[in-house]
C-alpha cells in the first residue's frame, strides 16, 4: 500500500451506445444533441471532477446481419465534441478515445494540439487499439492489424505523436532552431515536414490507455499516464493495480506517473436499501427482455427469438462455431459451451428466468450505497490501492424528454412497457458532497517531456484524500 495520502481522482464517462447508459428511459436525452454533452460535462465540472471522458464506437454494431438499435444508434465524432465543450466548459479535463489503429499520427497530433489550445490546456487521449476487422473495413487501408502489431503500431503512435507535439513553430526543441521541422521513420511510419501546430498549454496532452492485456499493460506502462481499467472490484483491482505499477520500473518510471482509474458505476440513495432497491430498477432497465435474449445469443451464437425472456434457458446448446453473430463488440467467452454450463447452474440454483439469469451475470454496479457509505468505499478504494481514482459512467445521460426513435428496417426494438418498475424518487438526487475550494488553474508554459498527470489538475470533488 502506498505511504502517502493520495488526492482521488475523477471522472465523468459518457460511454456511448449501449445498455449501461438506460438510453431507453422516457426521462433520457438523446445521444446526439449537443444538449446532452453539455448537460453532463457542466454537471461534472460543477462537481469538480477531473475530467470529462468520452468513448468512441468506430462501426454500428450488427446483430445477425442487421444494424444493433436496441439501445441507440450512431454517435457524434469525439473531437468535434470535445472541442465544442471547450467553449462551455472552463477547468474540466477533456478527454478522447482515439483509435491508433485507424488514425494516422500527425493528423491526429495536430488536432489533439489545437484541442489542447482551444481549452487552454485541457486535452487528453485515451489510446485504444480497436477491437475487431469489421471495424476496419470502414477505413481506407482495410484489413486490420494482429494483437500484437496493434499494439506495436500504437507505442510508434504515441512516440510520433510526441515527437510531434516537440517540434513546434518556435524552433525551441531543435538545437538548430528548424521550425516546426520532424522526421520519423519506423516499421509504421515514415514521414517527415513541418508540425503545424504551435506548442500547446499542456505541451503533451495527457495519454490515457484502456486495454487489459499483456501487451496493452506493457504499452500503459511505458506510455500513459492513465489507465482506464475494467478492474472495479476491491481484490482484482488491488491485483491489476500491483501488476500494473510493478512494471513502470522497468521504464524508468515512478509508481506515480501512472494513475490507474476503473471505469465504475455508483447508484446513490437515501438510505442502503432504496439504493439497492434503485439499483435493482435499474438492473432490469439496463436488461430489457429483447435485450436479455440479445446478449444470450451472442454467448448462444444462435436465432433464440422464438425463447421467452421471461422463461428458462433453451435446451439447445451454444453453437461454438458462430462467433460473428454480433460484430462490432467483443465476443463475452472463447468457450460458450463451458459459460452455458455455468450459466444453466447458475439460472437453476437461483431459479431465474433469462432475464433474471442476464441481469445477475452482467451486473456492473460497482457502488451501491448512501452517499456516505459509497464515499468511505471509495475511500477505501483509493487507500489500499485498488485504484488512483474512478471514471464514472452516468446511468441516465440527462433530464428531459426522450428523442430517440427506432430505425425502420432495423433490429428489434424493446416495446416501452416491457422494462422496468417505475422509478422512485430519491432525496439523493439532491444530495451535494461538500466542495473544498478550487485551486488555482495549472499553469501554463513549456511542457515536461513527459508531463504528469494533471487533467483538470487539483479540481478534485468530494474533498476526500485517502489517509491510512
Ligand atoms: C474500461 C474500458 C473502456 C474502453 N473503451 C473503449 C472505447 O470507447 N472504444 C474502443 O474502441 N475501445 C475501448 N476499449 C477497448 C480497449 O481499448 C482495447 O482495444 C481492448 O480492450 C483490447 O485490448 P486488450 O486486448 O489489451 O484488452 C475499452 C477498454 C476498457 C477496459
Amino acid at each position: 500500500m502506498s505511504t502517502a495520502p493520495k488526492q482521488i481522482r475523477l471522472a465523468a464517462h459518457f460511454p456511448g451506445v449501449n445498455s449501461t447508459t438506460v438510453w431507453s428511459d422516457p426521462a433520457a436525452g438523446s445521444q446526439i444533441d449537443f444538449g446532452s454533452f453539455r448537460h453532463l460535462a457542466q454537471t461534472a465540472e460543477r462537481g469538480r471532477f477531473d475530467f470529462f471522458f468520452l468513448a468512441e464506437g468506430l462501426r454500428l454494431r450488427e446483430h445477425q446481419g442487421r444494424i444493433f438499435d436496441l439501445d441507440v444508434v450512431g454517435r457524434p465524432d469525439t473531437l468535434t465534441v470535445l472541442s465544442a465543450l471547450a467553449a462551455v466548459t472552463t477547468h474540466l479535463g477533456l478527454a478522447g478515445t482515439l483509435s491508433s489503429t485507424f488514425n494516422e499520427p500527425y493528423e491526429l497530433a495536430r488536432q489533439l494540439a489545437s484541442l489542447d489550445h482551444l481549452s487552454a490546456g485541457r486535452a487528453a487521449w485515451n489510446v485504444v487499439t480497436s477491437s475487431d476487422a469489421f471495424t476496419g473495413e470502414n477505413f481506407r487501408r482495410g484489413g486490420y492489424l494482429d494483437h500484437a502489431d496493434r499494439y506495436e503500431r500504437a507505442a510508434a503512435f504515441v512516440r510520433t505523436a510526441r515527437e510531434l507535439w516537440d517540434s513546434p513553430l518556435d524552433g525551441a526543441a531543435d538545437p538548430d532552431g528548424a521550425i516546426g521541422a520532424f522526421r520519423h521513420r519506423d516499421r509504421f511510419f515514415d514521414i517527415e515536414g513541418e508540425f503545424s501546430v504551435p506548442r500547446s498549454p499542456q505541451g503533451h496532452p495527457v495519454v490515457i490507455q484502456a486495454g487489459d492485456s499483456e501487451q496493452g499493460r506493457e504499452f500503459a506502462a511505458a506510455a500513459a499516464d492513465i489507465i482506464f481499467s475494467r478492474h472495479g472490484g476491491l481484490e482484482e483491482g488491488r491485483a491489476f493495480y500491483a501488476d500494473v505499477k510493478a512494471r513502470l520500473a522497468r521504464h524508468g518510471r515512478s509508481p506515480d506517473e501512472l494513475l490507474i482509474m476503473p471505469g465504475v458505476t455508483f447508484v446513490l440513495g437515501a438510505t442502503a436499501e432504496e439504493a439497492a432497491e434503485r439499483a435493482r430498477r435499474i438492473r432490469y432497465q439496463q436488461v430489457s427482455g429483447p435485450g436479455a435474449i440479445n446478449f444470450l445469443e451472442q454467448v448462444w451464437g444462435r436465432d433464440l427469438s422464438g425463447y421467452d425472456p421471461d422463461g428458462p434457458l433453451p435446451d439447445i446448446d451454444p453453437d461454438p462455431d458462430n462467433a460473428s453473430i454480433t460484430r462490432g463488440r467483443v465476443r463475452h467467452t472463447a468457450d460458450p459451451l463451458a459459460l452455458a454450463r455455468r450459466w444453466r447452474a447458475i439460472a437453476e440454483a437461483g431459479k431465474l428466468s433469462i432475464r433474471d439469469l442476464i441481469v445477475e451475470v452482467t451486473a456492473r454496479q460497482t457502488f451501491v450505497g448512501t452517499p456516505a457509505q459509497v464515499a468511505a468505499a471509495l475511500h477505501e478504494h483509493v487507500r489500499t490501492d485498488a485504484c488512483d481514482g474512478l471514471g464514472s459512467c452516468r446511468i441516465r445521460p440527462r433530464r428531459g424528454s426522450c428523442r430517440i426513435r427506432p430505425r425502420p428496417g432495423s433490429c428489434r426494438n424493446p416495446p416501452r412497457g416491457t422494462g422496468p418498475p417505475p422509478r422512485s424518487r430519491s432525496r439523493s438526487r439532491r444530495h451535494r458532497p461538500g466542495l473544498r475550494p478550487r485551486p488555482a488553474l495549472r499553469p501554463r508554459g513549456r511542457a515536461r517531456r513527459r508531463p504528469r498527470v494533471e487533467v483538470g489538475a487539483g479540481r478534485i470533488s468530494w474533498n476526500l484524500s485517502s489517509r491510512r
